[in-house]
């Protein structure tokens, strides 16, 4: 797919997704309260679609595809639940670590088998044989997602329990995303320090309305910071958001974009850019390709820390990363876990990017069309979170081919 070049950009981002990581975790809370709940709004995101069709699904075998808390939510779900299931995915899902929430599940009771390789997706879940302990500790530092699949449900343990996390904690804000979201269905926990107490609670029914993702948002930034001139409105987005990605609105004003509320809408213009950047992704590492990519055409010298997890991601973020801004004349160089984006200083006129079954590959690559024309390999990978990220482009002058 061609993106044609457009360096004025002018619209709104009508299509934006809902929150894909709220919405997968109010439908595994909402399957615990008995399905009873009211929820609007829920994401379009494939991720999202999966898990409406698999968390109540009577089938054995479980295919989700790539998505990541599709996988980790419904490992932890159906062996507390004490279902028979097969829990499979893509051939990429088969190589994303799952042993760290495997042995937390065994150590409380769940009887888990791999199909393959020890550690990593197919996994058979032959059910659940009473709780037998409640006290677990679990590593912090390789995917959150293994904390909050565990936490949600934790309070339909018979004894609850207390999760001590160790070493590093990263994607912190999705723990406090999925404590949060807990406490508006009724359950309350307590996360201080490195320990998160759960006491067995009922999950109350409830009406409940996602909002959108900041994830997706954060491309929006991208654009308006890398056009000559650009205004754009997202809507239904809140500053004072769960989702740790609204961190893009502080990185985003170093590099140029200015965001203000106007009614139910934030206005993104243009602002003025800085020529270093260091910035800490361990929180949301979700933006870090999307910062990249900015950062390399704008001739900012990124200084990066926090990467790590891009490794076992979608893809190895960072290697596909590295080939890509290549292609743009810069460099994303490693040293003990320091990264350094050196900038371009010569765009080319036209690029073809691929994708490698990453959404935010595409998705992150996608706005140098305000500078450039873009080739875009697969770009129907960005169903995994933003299936009309490619229309809300035309929708604000960009010109796509197929
Ligand atoms: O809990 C979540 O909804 C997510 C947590 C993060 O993963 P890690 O905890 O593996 O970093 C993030 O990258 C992912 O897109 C969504
Ligand atoms: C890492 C991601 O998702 P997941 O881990 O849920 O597949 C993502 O959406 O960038």
């Amino acid at each position: 797919m061609t993106i044609q070049k457009n360096s004025s950009i002018y619209g709104t981002a009508n299509l934006l997704p809902a929150s894909k990581s709220i919405s997968n975790r109010v439908l595994i809370i909402n399957a615990l309260a008995g399905n009873a709940s009211q929820l609007h709004n829920l994401s379009d995101a494939n991720d999202t679609q999966l898990m409406l069709r698999l968390v109540n699904s009577k089938d054995r075998i479980i295919d989700v595809e790539d998505a990541g808390t599709t996988m980790r939510f419904l490992t932890a779900y159906f062996s507390i639940t004490n279902q028979r299931k097969v829990l499979t995915g893509t051939q990429r899902m088969k190589e994303r670590p799952i042993g760290i929430l495997v042995d937390a599940l065994r150590t409380l009771g769940a009887d888990i088998d791999y199909q393959e390789k020890e550690g990593y997706p197919p996994l058979t879940i032959n059910g659940f044989n009473g709780q037998k302990t409640t006290s677990l500790k679990i590593r912090g530092d390789i995917s959150s997602q293994f904390i909050s699949a565990i936490m949600m449900v934790a309070p339909v343990l018979p004894q609850g329990i207390k999760l001590e996390l160790e070493g590093k904690i990263g994607s912190r804000p999705y723990i406090e995303m999925t404590a949060s979201l807990m406490a508006q269905f009724g359950v309350k926990t307590k996360f201080v320090g490195n320990l998160i107490t759960v006491t067995p609670q009922t999950y109350t029914p409830t009406e409940f309305t996602v909002e959108s993702d900041w994830s997706a948002a954060s491309y929006w930034f991208a654009i308006t910071a890398l056009a000559e001139k650009a205004e754009v409105l997202l809507p239904r987005i809140s500053l004072h958001s769960l989702q740790g990605d609204r961190a893009i609105v502080d990185i985003m004003k170093t590099l140029g974009v200015e965001a203000e509320i106007e009614g139910s809408q934030l206005k993104l213009s243009k602002g003025s850019i800085t020529k270093e950047l260091r910035w800490d992704f361990t929180h949301c590492p979700d933006l870090a390709q999307t910062v990249a990519v900015v950062c390399a055409a704008k001739g900012v010298k990124g200084s990066f820390t926090g990467l790590e997890s891009l490794r076992i991601k979608e893809t190895d973020r960072i290697t596909a990363l590295q080939n890509e801004l290549k292609k743009i004349g810069a460099d994303l160089i490693e040293e003990s876990s320091q990264w350094t984006l050196v900038p371009t200083d010569k765009l080319p006129t036209r690029v073809t990017f691929a994708t490698y079954k990453d959404h935010r590959m595409a998705m992150a690559f996608a706005p140098l069309a305000t500078l450039m024309d873009v080739d875009i390999e697969n770009p129907g990978v960005v169903k995994k979170s933003y299936p009309n990220y490619w229309n809300d482009l035309k929708a604000v002058g960009f010109h796509l081919t197929e």
